[in-house]
């Protein structure tokens, strides 16, 4: 059978716009659709990209604060900038993954929802498109939980977040995740009263127990956090609303201007059709093997709709392995022990592999822990950034099987951790590397400096080279 393309993306945010680029720099025949009028999706518009530059921009507003305190009509002003500040970001990086930069690869590009009519066929507005392969990847929207009365209020998520020009008094944020606890820490700092409501037993549930709780630690001198207190109910209150949580058994409430939902994320598929197509799903999220095929052999799908983990980087590096598999045929697997990702509050907490619970439970025993905390570090002491801790996990022989940090810039600076597991390094080569003094990699060296500490010098191998020494020398 003819068909129209060789290859089909749908999607064009980070997953999608990888693959068509890859596959198109091939000289595969792709065509991509996206049913918005920009291509970049998620990380574009609503995610990455605006989150990190309010951040930036709320860092340098507590910065002037800290320095000259700051007055309501001050805050007023450096909000509304603040917001311009973010749409030009995005507006940059828009300019960057133009569609004329994806027409010039040579991709056909259609402004359109897809839905499948068979397993070859798909709809695409009004005109119907054939493809021997397809990749899917169409990403994920907030997951809206069926909470008493929240169809009664206007609440904020993050798709309409950064479109905010007036600051709020007052935000009361339902989920301490990773997007709730960025977005109230950047809030917070643009002069807004917010308030963290968390259903679990601590925020950034997916954290190291111990990052977790001194990050609690920290962002409480900036905003007020709940946790164990599940959000039950919303109601309107004149132009703002009540958020009624129950705490420790205790029903109580909050009286906020304004509401963000941050309570998860949900695949985009429900338009698709996959069903015609022979396509499972399962808990919401396309299923897919190690090589990312879906039940349909050569139709493919990638980054936040197939519910592995909902990271740009992780879009981008399955955008990898389906141009390998669809395009040349290959049979390569994706991997996730080795993915790390970071949460940009400040300070910033990095995150590789097992956490500690997760790694005592898999070695037992043998697991290594090695921990610095920064005010033993001379540049931390130095810029008075003392907050913070390093925790490495290793094996007895020094495999890294889990890295986490909180402190200022750790997403950078811990990266070396997650280099030297990538180049199948022992966590102990890193203290044979020379490290600028004092630059704040510094901590990460004296840390893996420890693994010598528990292995020579507290060890019967030492008190060998002590009577050597004495005996001998
Ligand atoms: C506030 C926030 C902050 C974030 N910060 C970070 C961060 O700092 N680092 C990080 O790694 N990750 C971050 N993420 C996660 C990141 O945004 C996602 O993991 C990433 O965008 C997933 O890429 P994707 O290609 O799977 O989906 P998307 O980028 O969302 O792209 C999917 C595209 O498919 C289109 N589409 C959907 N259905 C159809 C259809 N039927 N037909 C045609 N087109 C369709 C959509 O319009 C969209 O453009 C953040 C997310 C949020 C919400
Ligand atoms: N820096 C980054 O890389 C970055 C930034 C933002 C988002 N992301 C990605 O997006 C994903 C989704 O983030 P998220 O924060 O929306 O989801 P999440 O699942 O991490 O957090 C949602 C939180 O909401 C809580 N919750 C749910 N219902 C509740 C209720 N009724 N009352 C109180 N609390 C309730 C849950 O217990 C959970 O802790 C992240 O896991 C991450 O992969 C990444």
């Amino acid at each position: 059978m003819n068909y129209d393309y060789q290859l089909v993306v749908i999607g064009g945010g980070s997953g999608g716009l990888t693959v068509a680029a890859g596959a198109a720099s091939f000289g595969t025949k792709v065509a991509l659709i996206e049913r918005k009028s920009e291509l970049g999706g998620d990380c574009l518009h609503y995610g990455c990209m605006p989150s990190k530059a309010l951040i930036q921009a709320a860092k340098e507003v507590h910065q002037a604060d800290e320095v000259n305190p700051l007055s309501d009509q001050d805050y007023d002003r450096l909000f509304e900038s603040s917001m311009e500040r973010v749409a030009t970001a995005v507006q940059d990086v828009q300019d960057h993954d133009s569609k004329e930069r994806f027409l010039n690869l040579g991709i056909d590009l259609y402004e359109a929802e897809a839905q499948f009519l068979d397993e070859h066929r798909l709809k695409v507005g009004d005109e119907i498109v054939t493809a021997k392969r397809i990749v899917i990847s169409t990403g994920s929207s907030p997951f809206v939980p069926p909470i008493d009365g929240i169809d009664t209020i206007e609440y904020l998520t993050n798709e309409t977040i950064f479109s905010l020009r007036k600051r709020p008094k007052s935000l009361g944020v339902i989920g301490g995740g990773i997007i709730g606890l960025e977005l109230a820490h950047a809030m917070s700092r643009l002069g807004v009263d917010v308030t963290v409501i968390e259903g679990g037993n601590q925020i950034l549930a997916n954290e190291d127990p111990e990052i977790a709780e001194i990050a609690g630690h920290l962002l409480s001198n900036e905003l007020s956090i709940l946790t164990k207190a599940p959000v039950q109910k919303v109601e309107r209150n004149g132009d703002g609303a009540v958020i009624h949580y129950s705490k420790d058994g205790v029903d109580n409430h909050v009286e906020v201007e304004q509401v963000l939902v941050a309570t998860g994320r949900k695949a985009n598929i429900d338009g698709l059709n996959l069903e015609v197509a022979g396509i499972e799903s399962s808990n919401g999220s396309i299923s897919v093997d190690s090589h990312l095929r879906t039940t349909q052999r050569h139709i493919y799908a990638v980054g936040d709709c197939n519910g592995s983990m909902p990271f740009t980087h992780v879009a981008g590096m399955e955008g990898k392995v389906a141009v390998s598999n669809a395009v040349f045929g290959l049979s390569r697997k994706v991997s996730y022990e080795r993915v790390p990702w970071v949460v940009y509050t400040s300070p910033e907490i990095y995150h590789l592999g097992l956490t500690e619970e997760e790694a005592k439970e898999q070695y037992g025993d043998s697991l290594l822990t090695f921990k610095t905390e920064l005010e033993h570090n001379d540049r931390f002491m130095a810029e008075q950034n003392k907050a913070g801790l390093v925790k490495i996990l290793t094996t007895s022989k020094g495999k890294i099987v889990g890295a986490h940090a909180i402190g200022e810039g750790a997403g950078e600076w811990m990266q070396e951790v997650g280099t030297v597991q990538a180049l199948n390094k022992k966590f102990q080569s890193i203290s044979n590397i020379i490290h600028p003094y004092p630059a704040r990699n510094n901590v990460v060296s004296q840390t893996a400096d420890l693994y010598w500490r528990e292995k020579l010098f507290d060890s019967s191998i030492n008190k060998a080279l002590r009577w050597y020494v004495q005996t001998f020398r």
